[in-house]
């Protein structure tokens, strides 16, 4: 934790919108800031109620969150995110004549900061976000990117304050906003993917004779081993293959297959599909 982090104790954080990705950022949150109060809005009452069953957050209106949190978090879906924040414009507008240090994050795919500050009508320090759904389980990735922050002591302090709370669940590499669209589609995404080529292990383990419990066992442990060992190896992912290919072995055989298929073209492919999704959500 930052021990040189100028944040109030008594910091008041608020959700709008706590569906999958909101809820997974704030448990992170709540079991790391546990000085501060976190508030969660939602259309759904069952999302507030699942969070204030085991996590220390507390029920509040949006409206509310707008008017009194020093940071709110926006959780809803890019298509919703304009209409709702056209909405609290007014209470926004009213708020910043007494104060004007509070955050905005957003973590819609593909909205832009500046998307956030015309609906708005008003040029609110914002942080733009990109988690993924490993966050629940500490092993997350948070990029993000900041605008009106940099020189604003108040906001810079509550970035560093949601990075260093988020620290625990996730790396947090700050990325340029340009590079957001990429972002979304490698880390936010990807997860999807990830998913995807687990199944097809598996599904080629029962190929090979095992039964299908076996098969998903050995597909996930595979995944969550090598990944673990190509972040803490100092050996390239490339070197980690090739320990594994025994020369004359069995290994070898199954890559030249994966090197002479499209494997690269098809995984490429998908992740330059998701951005470009990325990109459009941004018009
Ligand atoms: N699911 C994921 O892995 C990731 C999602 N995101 C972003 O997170 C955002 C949420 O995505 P999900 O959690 O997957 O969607 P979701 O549909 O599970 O959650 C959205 C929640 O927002 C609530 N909501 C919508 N409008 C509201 C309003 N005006 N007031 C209060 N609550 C409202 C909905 O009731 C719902 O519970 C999206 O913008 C998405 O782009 C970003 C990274 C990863
Ligand atoms: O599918 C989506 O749009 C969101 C953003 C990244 C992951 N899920």
């Amino acid at each position: 934790m930052n021990q040189n982090i100028e944040v109030d104790i008594d910091l008041k954080i608020g959700f709008v919108g706590v569906g999958h990705m909101g809820s997974i950022l704030a448990r992170a949150l709540s079991s790391a800031a546990t000085d501060c109060a976190i508030y969660v809005a939602d259309k759904k009452e069952q999302h507030i109620l699942d969070l204030i069953d085991d996590t220390s957050c507390l029920s509040a209106n949006a409206e509310d969150i707008c008017k009194t949190c020093d940071i709110v978090i926006l959780g809803m879906r890019p298509q919703g995110q304009p209409d709702f924040l056209k909405s609290v414009k007014g209470i926004v507008s009213e708020r910043v004549n007494t104060s004007t240090d509070f955050l905005f994050v957003t973590m819609a795919a593909g909205v832009p900061m500046a998307s956030v500050q015309n609906n708005l009508d008003y040029k609110v320090p914002v942080m733009r976000i990109m988690p993924n759904t490993p966050v629940a389980i500490e092993a997350g990735a948070i990029p993000y990117c900041t605008s009106c922050v940099d020189g604003n002591r108040g906001a810079e302090a509550k970035v560093d304050f949601l990075k260093s709370c988020w620290g625990k669940s996730a790396v947090l590499p700050r990325v340029d906003e340009s590079q957001m669209d990429a972002v979304c589609a490698l880390s936010g995404s990807g997860p999807a993917f990830v998913y995807r080529f687990i199944e097809a292990m598996a599904n080629a383990g029962e190929a090979a004779g095992l039964d299908a419990e076996t098969a998903s066992l050995l597909a996930k442990q595979t995944v969550l081993g090598s990944a673990k060992l190509a972040c803490d190896s100092v050996k390239s992912v490339g070197e980690l293959a090739d320990e594994v290919c025994s020369p004359g072995g069995t290994t070898i055989e199954g890559v030249n297959v994966l090197d002479a298929s499209d494997f690269n073209d098809c995984v490429r492919d998908t992740v330059l599909a998701s951005a470009r999704r990325s990109k459009e959500l941004s018009k």
